[in-house]
């Protein structure tokens, strides 16, 4: 299952107000390099013809090895605290994030799983229905980012092919700086597009980029769950066909539109 329904609740904070498409961390691996909404999915937003997305929580799976800063990263973005001693996650956590975006609510449900072994059954059992993957290394162990391949296997075993967004994130950011730092970004965005993955680097300590980041994931959740209502309300439209049958019209224009931002755009 992709979503679950929530209620409505009180109005989102100001920083969590999204009117324009975020932008990508790096052109040189991005999951996708336009600078605007979709035209349908903007046109949508404006009729509020967005149909149940308003009331869906998107799945965000955060996954990696212990220590590496997951934990620190949610808690950056979702309640501005960074606590410097090291508690293990025990299998998951997850928190709730409401967004507006281009005049619409939406809500991220971030999930947090253990990197410790021992807790990595309990952990992959919430997987499934990831709409966005996230893998986390940190930025200043290289053992770390080449790990996080056999995390994105596991999170992809129990998800369809090709329907999340997957992005690598280098954490500690604040611990790196000139060469080392480029080094170490330049060998993630190699290994970001094998995976077909979108890097960013971030600190959770000094909060650079993490809100930027997180607007990023939002805005490509958002523009895909609005796509895929819209392609579902479409495909499903009935047409008065030859002989005045009415049947379900699959190959209409705006559905071939409709589907054309998930071949370019997602994983
Ligand atoms: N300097 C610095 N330290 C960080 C940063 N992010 C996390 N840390 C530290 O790294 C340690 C591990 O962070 P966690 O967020 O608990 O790591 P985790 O990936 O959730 O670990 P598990 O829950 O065991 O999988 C903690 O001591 C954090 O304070 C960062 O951006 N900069
Ligand atoms: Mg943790």
């Amino acid at each position: 299952m992709r979503s679950s329904l929530m209620p409505l609740g009180p109005p989102v904070s100001r920083d969590r107000i999204i009117d324009t498409f975020p932008k990508w961390y790096t052109p040189d691996a991005s999951l996708q390099l336009k600078e605007h909404f979709h035209g349908q999915v903007s046109a949508a937003c404006e009729r509020r013809n967005t149909g149940t997305v308003g009331l869906k929580l998107s799945k965000v799976v955060v996954v990696g090895d212990l220590y590496v800063g997951k934990t620190s990263l949610i808690h950056r973005f979702c309640k501005n605290i960074f606590d410097r001693d090291y508690k293990a996650t025990i299998g998951v956590d997850f928190e709730i994030e409401r967004f507006e975006i281009a005049g619409i609510p939406y809500s991220l449900q971030i999930w947090d799983t253990a990197g410790q072994e021992k807790f990595k059954c309990i952990a992959s059992a919430y997987y499934r229905g990831a709409q966005v993957i996230i893998t986390a290394f940190d930025l200043t162990d290289v053992q770390t980012l080449e790990h996080t391949r056999q995390w994105l296997e596991d999170a992809l075993r129990e998800n369809e092919v090709g329907s999340c967004f997957i992005f690598l994130v280098g954490t500690k950011k604040d611990l790196l700086s000139g060469a080392a730092c480029e080094q170490a970004e330049a060998e993630a965005v190699h290994l970001a597009n094998e995976m077909q993955a979108e890097y960013w680097s971030v600190s959770a300590k000094t909060g650079e980029n993490v809100k930027a980041f997180f607007s990023r994931v939002a805005a490509l959740a958002f523009e895909q769950s609005v796509l895929q209502e819209l392609e579902k309300r479409n495909s499903a439209r009935p047409q008065v066909g030859d002989g005045n049958l009415i049947r379900m019209e699959e190959n209409s224009p705006e559905t071939q539109d409709s589907k054309r931002p998930f071949s370019l755009g997602c994983c």
